[in-house]
């Protein structure tokens, strides 16, 4: 579990501001979920933290330090999708995690080593429910499965940060409802540091101790490449019970063409 703090943090391509001005601390164990418009810069902000992006401003420090420009072993992340290998048994996948943390230049471990990593990796698959099905190929499992497995994958080197890029939207309803009990479950035992991004606002609300929002609050019709998204809101969840969806963000966060007609 790590602190996360970023100070005046900004992300531009070329021309295009995409995140602007972002401070933000995020204590060590916090569960944030993220929503915002489609494109308003959420999966580049992941990708800052993950470090395969750095900020074009700003500073983003992990436990007072500036975080490594490059993907290391103490930042985990889960895509919605492709985040396994299918070419690897299931038990091979986590264990490869294992090995390239561990051997970066092999990715190999050999003798003891190995025979401990493999342990590791069957008590890791056991903690997300696939224990029975360690010698299937990723293609063999279903949707939530695949998931349960990359979530091994990114959690058995046991990260200070956990990056969570829509996870669970591919899911079906009752899926889903199976994810988040997983994932409370090992954030709770492992007290790792979370970052989620979510389309789904009552998923914001029922996983989240915080809930950001990331929005444009400034706008130039005549160049829209000028201003980036920033946090709009940053509603703390901690210990307030469930907490309805604030009607103005369903609002704010739906598409016109979802809307229901008297909105
Ligand atoms: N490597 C890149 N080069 C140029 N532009 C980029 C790059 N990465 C992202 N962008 C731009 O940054 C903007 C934000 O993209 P991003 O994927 O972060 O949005 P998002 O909020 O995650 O979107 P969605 O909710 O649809 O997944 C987009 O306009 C995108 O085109």
């Amino acid at each position: 579990m790590s602190r996360v703090t970023l100070r005046n943090v900004w992300r531009t391509y070329g021309e295009q501001v995409v995140l602007e001005r972002l401070n933000l601390v995020v204590e060590a164990g916090e569960f944030v979920t993220i929503v915002g418009a489609s494109g308003c810069g959420k999966t580049t902000f992941l990708r800052m933290l993950l470090g395969q992006e750095t900020p074009s401003r700003g500073l983003l420090l992990l436990d007072g330090t500036p975080l490594a420009a490059e993907p290391g072993p103490e930042r985990g992340i889960v895509f919605q999708r492709y985040s396994v290998f299918p070419h690897l048994t299931v038990q091979d996948n986590v264990l490869l995690a294992l090995e390239l943390a561990r051997a970066p230049l092999l990715g190999r471990l050999f003798g003891r080593a190995r025979r401990a990593a493999r342990e590791q990796a069957a008590a890791m698959l056991d903690a997300v429910g696939l224990g029975a099905f360690a010698t299937r190929y990723p293609a063999a499992l279903s949707g939530g499965q695949q998931q349960r497995l990359a979530i091994a994958q990114s959690l058995v080197n046991a990260p200070r940060v956990l990056l969570l890029d829509e996870p669970f939207g591919a899911l079906d309803p009752g899926i889903r409802a199976d994810m988040h009990a997983l994932i409370r479950q090992v954030w709770k035992a492992s007290g790792v540091t979370v970052f989620m991004i979510t389309h789904d606002l009552p998923e914001a609300f029922a996983l989240g101790t915080r809930v950001l929002v990331f929005d444009k609050p400034r706008v130039d019709p005549q160049a829209p490449q000028a201003y980036g998204a920033t946090i709009t809101y940053d509603i703390p969840l901690r210990g307030r019970g469930p907490v309805a969806v604030p009607a103005e963000l369903v609002r704010k966060l739906t598409p016109v063409a979802e809307a229901p007609a008297h909105a």
